[in-house]
This record gives C-alpha cells, sequence and structure tokens, in this order.
C-alpha cells in the first residue's frame, strides 16, 4: 500500500497554561498541507523501514513509521511488513511531517490488514506517539486545544486559497521552542478570529512561538516580511517553526521571492 502524507499549518497558536504533566495547554486551529512524503508499505519475511530523501535523525527503530507498527502490533497479530519512506517535508519545520508518517502508517496498517479501528480509536494510539499525531487521521480542518490532540469541527474553506511555504534550512527543535514561550492568556478568540475576512487575520491571529523565537532567529521576521511585501493576505510562522507561511488572495499566483539556495519552498493550492 503506498500513502502520501502531507503536512499541516497552524493558523494562530496560543500557548495558555502549563499542565501538571510537563506539556502546555494551547490553542491552535490545524489545517492539512499538501506537502506529501510517501510511505510504502507491503507485508515481508521480516520488519525493515529504509529511507529515502531527507535524512531524519536517529537509529530507524525511533522513527515514528516504525513506533506505530510498534504500537499495533502489541495489540493485534500482525505480520512482519517492509516500509519504505520518501522524506520530503522539512523536519524541525513546525509542519508536522513526523507526526503525519506516524498517522498516515497507523492508518494504513488499519487498512492494510483489515483492523477495523475506527477513526477515534486510531486518534487514541496517534496520541501516544506525539501530540500532533491525533490530527492527521481525520486530516481536516480543526480547531485544537488541551496538548493540540483534543478537536472542535470548525466552519473553515481554504479550499483554492494559494499558499507559499518557505523553510529558511534551520531545525528548531519543538522542545526548545516551548521553553522559550511563557504562557498566557490567548489575545483573541481564536474561532471568532478566523470566522472574520483574511486579511483581518494579520492583526488578530498570532503564534507565541513567533513572538519568542524571532528574537533568536530574525529570518523568521525578515520571510514573514517578504511574504506580506510580496502581497500576502496573511503571513505567520507555523507552529513551533521554522518554516514560515503566506496565504495569498483567491486567484492570485504567489510570486516568486529571492531567497537563497538552500531554503525549501512548497507553493499551491491549499
Ligand atoms: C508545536 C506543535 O507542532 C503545534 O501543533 C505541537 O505542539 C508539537 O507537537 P509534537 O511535535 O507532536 O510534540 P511532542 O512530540 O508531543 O512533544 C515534544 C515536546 O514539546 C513539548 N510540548 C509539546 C506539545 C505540547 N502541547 N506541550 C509541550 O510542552 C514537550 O516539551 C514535549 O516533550
Ligand atoms: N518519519 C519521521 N519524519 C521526521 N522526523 C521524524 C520521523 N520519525 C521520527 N522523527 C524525529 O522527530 C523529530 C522531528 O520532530 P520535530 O517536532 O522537530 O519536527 P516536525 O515533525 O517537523 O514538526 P513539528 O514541530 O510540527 O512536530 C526529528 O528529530 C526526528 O528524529
Amino acid at each position: 500500500m503506498l500513502v502520501f502524507p502531507n503536512a499541516k499549518l497552524n493558523l494562530g497558536l496560543y500557548i495558555t497554561s502549563q499542565r501538571a504533566d510537563g506539556f502546555r495547554n494551547l490553542e491552535s486551529v490545524f489545517v492539512p498541507l499538501p506537502w506529501t512524503d510517501a510511505l510504502e508499505i507491503l507485508p515481508a519475511e521480516a520488519n525493515a523501514l529504509t529511507i529515502s530523501g531527507i535524512p531524519i535523525p536517529g537509529e530507524v527503530e525511533t522513527n515514528l513509521c516504525w513506533r506505530a507498527y510498534e504500537l499495533l502490533k502489541a495489540d493485534f497479530d500482525l505480520p512482519p511488513v517492509q516500509m519504505h519512506l520518501q522524506k520530503v517535508v522539512p523536519i524541525g519545520a513546525g509542519l508536522g511531517g513526523g507526526s503525519g508518517d506516524a498517522s498516515f502508517a497507523l492508518r494504513a496498517l488499519n487498512e492494510l490488514f483489515n483492523l477495523n479501528c475506527l477513526p477515534e480509536v486510531l486518534e487514541n494510539y496517534a496520541r501516544r506517539l506525539g501530540s500532533d499525531c491525533a490530527f492527521f487521521i481525520r486530516n481536516k480542518p480543526v480547531f485544537a486545544h488541551e496538548k493540540g490532540d483534543v478537536f472542535e469541527p470548525i466552519a473553515l474553506d481554504l479550499t483554492g486559497v494559494a499558499c507559499k511555504v518557505i523553510y529558511p534550512n534551520l531545525h528548531i527543535s519543538t522542545g526548545e521552542a516551548y521553553s522559550r514561550v511563557v504562557p498566557r492568556t490567548p489575545r483573541h478568540d481564536l474561532r471568532q478570529s478566523i470566522a472574520q475576512p483574511m486579511e483581518t487575520w494579520r492583526e488578530t491571529v498570532g503564534n507565541d512561538f513567533e513572538d519568542a523565537l524571532t528574537p533568536f532567529y530574525p529570518v523568521l521576521g525578515e520571510l514573514k516580511q517578504a511574504l506580506y511585501t510580496a502581497g500576502a493576505a496573511y503571513a505567520c510562522l507555523s507552529g513551533s517553526g521554522s518554516a514560515v507561511y503566506g496565504f495569498f488572495p483567491k486567484q492570485q499566483v504567489p510570486p516568486v521571492l529571492r531567497i537563497p539556495d538552500d531554503y525549501l519552498v512548497w507553493d499551491g493550492l491549499l
């Protein structure tokens, strides 16, 4: 079975309080971003995971695809599998690339071996692999709260919005990013803000990581400004960075920006 795990964007992100389990409560809107890896899973004689494309730090046993298999294997009689991951989505980008791989592996194994797990059951497995993972089970725009793994439906249709995502070849670890943010009450009601026209979001939809990280990584602010100068209706850091994205008014083709050769860019329609 061949699947294409996509990335996500955070549209607004407020870190609201410290939790007793060491994590933070947050509020964010998650939207799927069609920048994808490719993951093939086949029944095999012995377990194997091979990776091509962008190198992923760590042993294969720590890879989220492998961990997804092991998690299901503990509860189901799964045969060995051979997996191949073509890694395209940048790592440490705030795009949830690894989390998408984990959840697409859970979904693919569920289908391949007729495990008959409902989405809510797969979400529970996904939550055990990482805070961002559960979103990718249903993979639809949602308002996320608590650890970012509890969801409420929202009426948000970004279909056809032109988007440009820029990864400035800078790996920001999620743990480091959280350690730089002091939780606080959200400045705006996110669900009310995103119900307003996109042009108003610049003033009302913020990301607490952006404020905390930009003084340490000025390139984040420079990219955001470049996207606005190029005509973006809204631009922001995604998640804990370092990818910065811009949404452009419908029908407008995102302009070509002059950026260094080692940056990665995704352009397309949501
Ligand atoms: C920044 C976001 O991408 C926003 O969607 C996510 O909150 C990050 O989710 P993730 O990469 O799946 O993160 P996890 O693997 O669960 O956690 C990595 C580290 O981030 C911190 N962390 C993560 C999520 C959360 N709600 N509070 C936290 O404090 C913890 O220090 C944790 O050890
Ligand atoms: N399949 C995978 N793809 C990417 N990273 C993976 C994968 N499996 C495990 N990892 C580990 O997860 C880490 C990447 O997580 P990190 O949280 O920094 O970034 P991210 O997944 O790109 O985005 P986000 O911050 O939104 O979760 C890497 O250091 C890597 O070792």
